[in-house]
């Protein structure tokens, strides 16, 4: 599986949010977008799952237009977890893990027990088993995007598309999700997330994206573009980037931010 955006310009009616975009997703990748507010990642994002067209530019699946993809196909290449946020109905946790089923189960068909058995491993996966009948509506905000990222996973896709999966998070909860993003890319899944901690590109990225406000883009390994220089130009803070070496003896690089001490 491979996803090719190609010199994407997304916006809104003809408004150009971002511009000549080029970089590529494919199997085991994990892609982490970084960026500051309002630089147009989840725009990128709408445009990639077809919410929002493109002013210029393809984005492609294996090759192919993704717009000319019948909504089926695409259902089980993509998935997409959203930022959470409270739905109007009070379905059960497990229900709504279930509802990532629905491009595997025919038109008048109900969900197998093969289908609940594996909306029930998801959940057990990301250590939720506990909320599986609950209400998602009586949920806390983090185990509500826990739940999201177990329905994307019961969709069984190839790529998987993730708005900030850590926001709401607690500190645990934060690093249990990257060490699941980090399973299924190695697993085999290309994973495109956005973050708004450049820590999380160091910890489990295989290519990091950069967006620069008004100044461009930027791809490539982590160590290449997740710089002091280009934090600095990207978020308009001092940072410094130092090492720490993880129980295996490896070393990571952290990014430590510098107080303005003269405010
Ligand atoms: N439906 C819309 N119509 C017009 N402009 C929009 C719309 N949605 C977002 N925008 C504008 O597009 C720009 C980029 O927004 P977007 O949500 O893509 O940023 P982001 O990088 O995801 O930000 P954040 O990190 O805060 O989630 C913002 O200036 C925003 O005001």
């Amino acid at each position: 599986m491979k996803l090719d955006i190609v010199n994407a310009t997304c916006g809104y009616n003809g408004t150009e949010i971002v511009r000549n975009i080029t970089f590529s997703v494919q199997t085991g990748d994990m892609v982490c977008l970084l960026g500051p507010n309002g630089a147009g990642k989840t725009t990128l994002f709408k445009s990639i799952l077809g919410f929002l067209p493109l002013i210029q530019g393809e984005i492609l699946l294996d090759g192919q237009n993704m717009t000319s993809l019948p909504p089926r196909v695409l259902a089980k290449s993509v998935s997409y977890v959203p930022q959470a946020h409270t739905p109007p109905f009070a379905y059960k946790v497990l229900d709504v893990v279930l509802m990532g089923r629905t491009a595997h189960i025919g038109m008048l068909s109900s969900p197998s027990s093969k289908d609940k058995e594996l909306a029930a491993r998801m959940l057990d996966d990301l250590r939720i088993s506990h909320l599986a009948g609950k209400d998602y509506t009586q949920i806390s905000g983090g185990e509500r995007q826990l739940v999201l990222i177990a329905r994307a996973l019961a969709q069984e896709p190839k790529l998987l598309i993730m708005d900030e999966p850590t926001a709401n998070l607690d500190f645990g909860n934060q690093v249990r999700v990257l060490e699941e993003v980090q399973r299924l890319s190695r697993k085999g899944l290309g994973i495109l997330m956005t973050s708004h901690s450049p820590d999380h590109a160091f910890l489990c990225s295989t290519k990091v994206a950069l967006m620069i406000s008004n100044q461009g883009f930027l791809f490539g390994e982590a160590a290449d573009v997740v710089t002091e220089q280009n934090l600095k130009a990207a978020y308009g803070v001092e940072v410094r980037l130092t090492e720490v070496k993880d129980s295996l003896g490896r070393t990571i690089q952290t990014c430590v931010p510098l107080l303005n001490q003269s405010i």
